[in-house]
């Protein structure tokens, strides 16, 4: 069986704030590994508000608890976060009643990465980031808010289809009424590297009701009728709607967007680096759940190119009022 390497140095207690910092490595088992067996070393990760338990298909999860009744839950397996409860107990993302979690195929739903490429190309569609496990490297709690932090490196998977090396660090911080992250990729090669990537957010909405109001005036990439061959366009709506099929990029988007669920909440979508948002929801291609949801991403279509040494940072703030 493959162990898990932990190195945990004591929580570090500041006061006033009884800050509590843990630092220590926690890489997820291999595939094949028995999730169950690690359960005794999950116990172990002790900083306040971050529990690492025992998700569907036993792969590892961790659950994020907030002082006054927030909840997350981030599945390793992918560093895909998958569920955002605020304090009323409402979840504002879904999943997807198809996706699998057998740590192979990627999670749909939740905020899947995509990374190191956006859409189809020369890799698999949406690259290999949500396919692969990422370890815990830091956890914290700063007055009762938990935050996590999970890394992702380059390894043979990612190597066969994209032969650079990189560091991806994804800082989670859980509030009240918020749910922050912060993607940092660093070039740790020494050649330079050029990526596209997106955050794949699945809210949950009734895709009828559901709008979102920022977009207006800016340049469109109509994925419909023909995604390989997108249409130029510019959106002329104050609120964009989900009458039946979308799937549509949105250039040079602003940093906030605000999202009509449909259920009865506004969200505000706030970025900053994210240069660009997608729209998507199936509609009848996706029979059983396309009325319950819709994706709104924060992407970065155009190509980044990363020196050796350099790092690319981007943040994505998702609030309710
Ligand atoms: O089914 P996947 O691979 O998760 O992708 C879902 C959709 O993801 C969206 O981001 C794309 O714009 C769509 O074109 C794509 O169909």
């Amino acid at each position: 069986m493959a162990m898990a390497s932990i190195h945990i140095s004591l929580p570090t207690l500041t006061p006033p704030n009884l800050r509590r910092v843990n630092r220590y490595c926690l890489q997820a088992p291999k595939r094949s590994s028995p999730v169950v067996a690690m359960a005794s070393s999950y116990k172990e990760i002790a900083t306040s508000g971050v529990k690492v338990t025992e998700g569907e298909g036993k792969l590892p999860k961790v659950v994020l608890t907030g002082s006054n009744g927030s909840e997350a839950d981030v599945y390793l397996f992918g560093g895909c976060i998958t569920s955002w409860k605020v304090p009323n107990g409402k979840d504002l993302l879904f999943v997807r009643p198809d996706a699998v979690f057998n740590g192979k195929k990627p999670i749909s739903g939740g905020v899947p990465h995509c990374f190191p490429q956006f859409g189809p190309g020369q890799m698999q569609q949406h690259g290999f980031a949500r396919n692969l496990d990422w370890s815990i490297i830091d956890s914290e709690n700063v007055q009762g808010d938990p935050i996590l932090t999970l890394e992702l490196k380059d390894g043979p998977y990612s190597r066969a289809m994209w032969d650079f090396s990189f560091q991806a660090l994804y800082k989670i911080t859980l509030q009240t009424k918020s749910l922050s992250t912060e993607l940092i990729i660093k070039n740790t090669d020494n050649k330079p590297f050029s990526f596209s990537t997106a955050l794949h957010t699945y809210f949950r909405a009734s895709a009828q009701g559901a709008s979102v109001k920022g977009l207006k005036g800016r340049k469109t990439l109509n994925k419909d009728p023909d995604p390989k061959n997108p249409l130029e366009g510019k959106e002329e709506r104050d609120a964009v709607t989900f009458p039946g099929f979308v799937d549509c990029v949105y250039l040079d988007a602003p940093n906030e967007l605000h999202l009509d669920n449909g259920l009865g909440d506004i969200i505000s979508i706030k970025n900053t680096n994210w240069s660009d948002a997608v729209l998507w929801n199936p509609y009848l291609t996706m029979e059983a759940c396309y009325k319950d949801f819709v994706c709104v991403e924060n992407a970065q279509i155009g190509n980044v190119q990363l020196e050796p040494g350099n790092a690319w940072t981007a943040t994505q703030h998702l609030s309710i009022n």
